[in-house]
Formats: structure tokens, sequence, C-alpha cells
């Protein structure tokens, strides 16, 4: 709760969310992770001006990433990490490693229901699981002592498999605390609404987002192809050093997924790194991953390269058991 900022015209309570909203869960977990933002936003609304102004150059992403020697620094470590669901206490993780370095993009695919989300729900620390062993380490810090707006501040993004609505939000002021946020943390000073048009009008192209999407509140009446593209305009935005990526394929119309894979191909630099959940091999031939991984029943059992992707297209899961 660091970033709570006083709002003289509102409440200091983070917004009320109706508990039979769809995904309330998730909208809660979206207001905690950026607490600072929705009491921020509703002081800032009026303050969106249609008009652009010259583009203010991102310092975000770059200088938090080193690499002196010239070899790609290990950007995630997950060891032998178990996790339950916190109500229930029903373990869903049951011993998940993986490795990913800078510069790389990983895929991971695997039955419904065999933990893939639950995974990365844990790395940005959804309250709905709890971690009962092993270990996180994101830039050589451990995430599990991180808040999940800590988390997200380090440089950790996910985008849902379905992205949230937030009611009374606009996107302008949600993107424009939540680039501030990151601003703050990096030691940048911050940018008014103004500026921060300015840096976003270019990054609509890139989404092939149409400038109004930016005055509608998050997410409210948005197709399911343009939460999507929302949810790369985030992307786009906060510059996250590692983007967790849902399905981000579902729903999506084939130009609409040629778009976004072309959106995420067109924000992968070699210092930041990509981990997708896909059902689908049509998605990793837009964005080529490093490597593929399977998860069964909450494990990693198998990793590979695109071919592992090819077979299962063809055969199924069963192939990949026999491999
Ligand atoms: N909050 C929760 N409460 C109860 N069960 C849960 C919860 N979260 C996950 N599970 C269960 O954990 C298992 C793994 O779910 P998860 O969503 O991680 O699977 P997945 O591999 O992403 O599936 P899909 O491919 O269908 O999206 C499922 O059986 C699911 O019902």
């Amino acid at each position: 709760m660091a970033l709570l900022r006083p709002c003289p015209s509102i409440p200091s309570a983070p917004l009320p969310l109706p508990s039979s909203y769809p995904n309330s869960r998730n909208s809660i977990f979206l207001v905690r992770r950026f607490p600072s933002l929705v009491q921020s936003s509703h002081c800032r609304r009026s303050l969106f001006l249609p008009k652009a102004t010259a583009a203010i150059d991102s310092q975000a992403t770059a200088s938090t990433v080193n690499g002196q020697d010239g070899l790609p620094k290990l950007l995630l470590e997950v060891k032998d990490l178990r996790a339950v669901v916190a109500e229930s206490k029903q373990e869903i993780l049951k011993g998940v490693n993986l490795v990913v370095y800078e510069g790389e993009v990983h895929a991971i695919m695997g039955k419904n229901g065999s933990g893939k989300s639950t995974f990365s729900k844990v790395l940005v620390g959804h309250p709905d699981y709890e971690v009962t062993s092993g270990s996180i380490v994101f830039k050589g810090e451990n995430l599990l002592d991180m808040e999940p707006e800590e988390r997200s501040l380090a440089g950790l993004f996910m985008s849902f498999q379905s992205p949230v609505e937030i009611p009374g939000v606009s996107n302008i002021d949600f993107l424009n605390m939540a680039y501030n946020a990151r601003r703050r943390k990096l030691g940048l000073p911050e940018l008014g609404p103004i500026e921060f048009y300015g840096y976003i009008a270019p990054k609509l192209d890139l989404v092939n987002m149409k400038i109004d999407f930016l005055n509608r509140n998050v997410n409210e009446g948005f197709s399911g192809g343009e939460r999507k593209r929302n949810e790369i305009l985030q992307l786009a935005v906060l510059g996250a050093e590692l983007a967790l990526l849902d399905e981000i394929d579902s729903g999506l119309d084939v130009d609409a997924l040629r778009d976004v894979a072309k959106s995420v191909n067109g924000l992968l630099t070699p210092k930041n790194s990509v981990l997708m959940i896909t059902h689908y091999l049509r998605l990793l031939e837009f964005i080529r991953p490093t490597y593929i991984h399977i998860m069964d029943d909450g494990k990693i059992v198998r990793t590979g390269d695109i071919s592992i992707a090819k077979v299962l297209e063809k055969e199924g899961y069963k192939a990949i058991s026999a491999m």
C-alpha cells in the first residue's frame, strides 16, 4: 500500500466492486495490485485532453536491465513450486520448475485444468492461491516476499485470460496511473495527462486500436478481441520485463490474432521475455517461442521446441506422453 495517495474529492477506500460482478475477484485483485490507480484516476478523470502532443520517450524499460558481460541474464527461476487454492487447500501446482532468461519466449501448453493459469496467477501473487513450498526468484529477488503491486512495479505483467472491467475508471487514466507508478519506482518524473497522451498515442497504432478506446472505461463493453488488444496496449505502456500472456489468442478472429501477435513481436527486445499460455499452434507460428513446455497435473513434464506443438496439433496429448 506504499503507493496509496490521498485524493481530496473521493473517499479513501478502493472502488467498490459489486460482488456479483463477473470476475469480481480478479477486479479486486487488480485494484489491490494498483491501489493508487483507482483513487488517483478519479482525481484526474476530467484532465484528459484529446489533442496529441510531442511523444515522450520512455526510459521505463531500458534502465532496469543490464548485462555487462554480454550474456543473457537470468530473469525468472522457479524451483519445485507447489501451491494450493487458498480456500480449499486443494493442491494445484505440484512442483513446477522453470528458468527464463532475458530475450526468451516461452510457451506453456497443456490439457484443460493442468494448472497453466494457476501458475501464472501464482507468479503475480493472486490471492486465490497459497504457495506451500518452493521458490520464485525474479531478477535476483524473492518474488514470494513481494506484494502483487510490487511484483508489477518490478517488471512483471500479466494479461488475464478474461480481462476484467473496471467501472468508473477510464482507460487512459488507468494507464497513466499505472505508468506513473512504474516511473516513480524507477525514480523518473511522472507524466501529466498531456505528456502521457503524447506517449500513448503512437502505441495505439501498434495494437490497431482507435483513439476513442482511451476515453472508455477499462474494458467496459469491449468485445473479446478489443479486450485482448487493450491488454497488449497495457503491456506496451508499462514495458514489462516479463509478460505473462494467458491465452491471448482465445476468441480472436484470424486478423485480430495476427494483429495481437504482431504487437507482441513489436514489443520483444533482447532484454525482455514473454511467457505465454496457449492451446494452439497458430499463435506459436506468429510468435515463435524459444521453448515450449507441456504442463500436466501441476508440473512441467516436457520441454522442447515448436515441433512439440506440431505433434500436439496433429496427434493430441497422448502422443506427447509417449515421446
Ligand atoms: N480458485 C480456484 N478454486 C477452485 N479450484 C481452482 C481454482 N483455481 C484453479 N482451480 C482448479 O485448478 C485446476 C487448474 O486450473 P487452471 O485454471 O490453472 O487450469 P488451466 O491449465 O489453465 O486450464 P485451461 O486450459 O482450461 O484454461 C482446475 O481443476 C481448476 O478447477
